[in-house]
């Protein structure tokens, strides 16, 4: 057999069969449930492997036929040929189809090509070797890189004491990086012919951008022993904003690669503890950009922190600071404190429009006013108690500038994903909510909340609301067991995480709406929360649109919305966007009202059938989640 195979392998041909051979060999042993054997086989399985090969096939039948040119002018015979058909008095419709054929650009593109082949008139024309080579080859190596509108795509640093320069980074996908000639540490002594030892590296730098096309000429010496690194695949999604251009700090503002929060970067090396080297996603460049890695952005936030008064503008953007939290909450308070009599006497209405979420003898739980009312003054279990639930996972993210993520696909055996809705007071949250639930109550549905007020004679706890006594409410409390929980009028209301999944776990999809502070108690391991944010549009269009819309506010059960309701929409919006928006995983701007319901079904069911990006914990759960 061995044998055989080596008389073969003189013929390329053959090689697809005897890779056939041998793939059929290794599907045996994968049957015996022999180690390594699946891996094995999907490797040469693989239709890569296939395509190389048939590449390799056509080189080798390139070797042997060495066929040769018939033409080297096919675009100029093209030419001629369009002219000829042109002034043909009348054509056959074959001669207008090549007429037609030759115009196209492809093909004149493809003609081209083969006349540059043809002609060996190969582009850029490399300069001949210096002269004055050392002896010793291995000492040092003349790089010719041939320059474009890219950057060169490499850092470099000098030596304070000898005043030699080194190439300090290689930036993954960039022009030196591709030319696989250049590497971390190599000694750079001249740069088209001018010796740079004691140079500073912006001279060097402006030797290298002198020529801004054709080749720039390296004479390095390598660096001996080049460090092996296992570079494992990272994502991550943004925390916080980063601007490289704001960072006097950066080894080079240009090769930096700013990043909102929320982007999804693709870290491709991280052999620098301070300088990672990344991409953002979806990605259309091959060159990666420089990004501060974890612990240097960890120690820029301290500084900010320190320096916030200070230092208005800089190159990151923090999360809230508690003054600006408790300032959010602060309005509500007020208005609340101020006419807490005005409910009593809208409690009539309120139960009018508790029936309104009664359809067609389907119950829509949780969309009663007392409790979107009490929710404004809400205690977000994540504040005092979260600790013992989620000791990590809800901190990390939010002290960790980056957050590993993982590209999730839900199986359709498996429990949906929740969908949290949210935005600012008014936007239409539970316009939008409601009306998803009641487009098909058996996919859709809400949790059943749970409040210590007693039963009205029509309702049926477990069905408007679970009805418990304060006892049990506070102990609930006491467990975090409460996504979010307030008191309104003297009585607690509270959605717990129990309801959500008993929704879940009914086979639906579980829809809620909850306010900001309470996000980090919905993105667990558990829930795997889709989270959209309903953004409010401009000024002009919410006058234009809620024109017939009422807003609920703390004094009156309905009125119409008033320009300093847009103004407050807007302003705490902006305040939401700035503190949560790295947690968004959907925006949608609530313009029209159809629209909008379009937009978030079809949000709904691709959260559900489709990959998304999800944190890495909640698929590699730690011991403590
Ligand atoms: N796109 C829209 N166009 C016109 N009116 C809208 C639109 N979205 C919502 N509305 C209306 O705006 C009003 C407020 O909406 P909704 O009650 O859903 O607000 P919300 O975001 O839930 O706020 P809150 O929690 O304070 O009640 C309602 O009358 C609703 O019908």
């Amino acid at each position: 057999m061995r044998q055989a195979v080596e008389a073969q392998v003189l013929n390329p041909h053959c090689l697809r069969q005897i890779l056939s051979d041998v793939i059929e060999e290794v599907r045996q042993s994968v049957s015996q449930d022999i180690d390594g054997a699946e891996i094995l086989h999907s490797l040469l399985n693989a239709a890569w492997l296939q395509s190389l090969l048939k590449v390799y096939e056509c080189l080798q039948r390139y070797l042997r036929d060495s066929p040769a040119p018939a033409l080297d002018y096919s675009s100029g015979l093209s030419l001629e040929l369009l002219i000829d058909i042109r002034s043909l008095p009348s054509c056959s419709e074959e001669a207008k189809e090549l007429y037609h054929l030759l115009r196209q650009p492809h093909l004149q593109a493809l003609l081209s090509a083969h006349d540059t082949i043809a002609l060996k008139d190969y582009e850029p024309v490399l300069p001949p070797m210096p002269e004055d080579l050392p002896d010793d080859e291995e000492a040092t190596r003349i790089v010719c890189l041939v320059k474009n509108k890219q950057p060169l795509g490499a850092t470099i640093k000098r030596n304070e004491i000898t005043g030699e320069i080194f190439i300090a980074r290689v930036i993954h996908g960039g022009l030196a990086d591709r030319s696989g000639l250049l590497h971390a540490g190599d000694r750079i002594i001249e740069v088209n012919g001018f010796p740079v030892d004691g140079m500073e590296p912006e001279q060097v730098i402006q030797v290298v951008q002198a020529r801004s096309h054709g080749t720039i000429m390296f004479k390095v010496i390598p660096i001996t022993e080049r460090p092996v690194h296992n570079q494992t695949m990272l994502y991550v999604r943004a925390m916080t904003d980063y601007s490289p251009q704001q960072d006097p700090a950066i080894p080079c503002a240009d090769a930096g690669m700013s990043f909102r929060r929320g982007d999804i970067l693709e870290i491709v090396d991280q052999t620098d503890a301070l300088w990672w080297q990344a991409k953002k996603l979806p990605s259309s460049t091959a060159c990666a950009g420089l990004i501060p890695s974890t612990n240097l952005l960890k120690r820029k936030q301290r500084e900010f922190w320190w320096s916030q008064p200070y230092q208005p503008h800089t190159c990151i953007q923090t999360l809230s600071t508690v003054e600006e939290e408790e300032d959010l909450m602060a309005i509500d308070d007020k208005c609340v404190e101020a006419d807490e009599e005005a409910f009593d006497s809208e409690e009539l209405r309120e139960e009018e429009d508790d029936f309104r979420s009664n359809i067609e003898g389907i119950y829509l739980a949780g969309f009663r006013r007392s409790m979107r009312l009490c929710r404004r003054r809400a205690h977000s279990t994540t504040q005092p108690s979260c600790n013992t639930r989620c000791p990590s996972s809800c901190y990390s993210a939010l002290n960790s500038p980056y957050e590993e993520v993982v590209r999730y696909q839900r199986h359709s055996e498996d429990v949906h994903r929740l969908i949290v809705l949210l935005g600012p007071s008014g936007v239409g949250v539970n316009e939008l909510r409601r009306r998803l639930v009641e487009m098909n109550p058996n996919i859709f549905q809400g949790p059943v909340p749970y409040t210590t007020r007693a039963p009205r004679g029509y309702e049926e706890s477990g069905r408007e609301y679970f009805f418990v006594s304060r006892e049990v409410f506070e102990n609930m409390v006491y467990h975090n067991r409460f996504l979010e929980y307030g008191e309104h009028k003297g009585n607690m209301y509270g959605t717990s995480i129990e309801s959500a999944k008993e929704v879940l776990n009914s086979g639906k999809i579980c829809v809620i709406d909850i306010e900001p502070n309470a996000l980090q108690a919905v993105r667990t391991h558990e829930l795997r929360a889709f989270v959209i944010y309903l953004k409010p549009p401009t000024l002009e269009r919410l006058r234009e649109t809620r024109q017939d819309s009422y807003i609920t506010t703390n004094y009156y059960v309905n009125r119409p919305f008033k320009d300093e309701d847009f103004q407050e929409m807007e302003e705490a919006a902006r305040k939401i966007e700035s503190n949560y928006w790295q947690f968004f995983d959907h925006v949608i701007i609530n313009n029209e009202l159809q629209d909008s319901c379009v937009e978030l079904l079809t949000a709904v069911m691709r959260a559900q059938d489709e990959p998304q990006w999800v944190p890495a914990s909640w698929i590699r759960p730690t011991s403590e989640s």
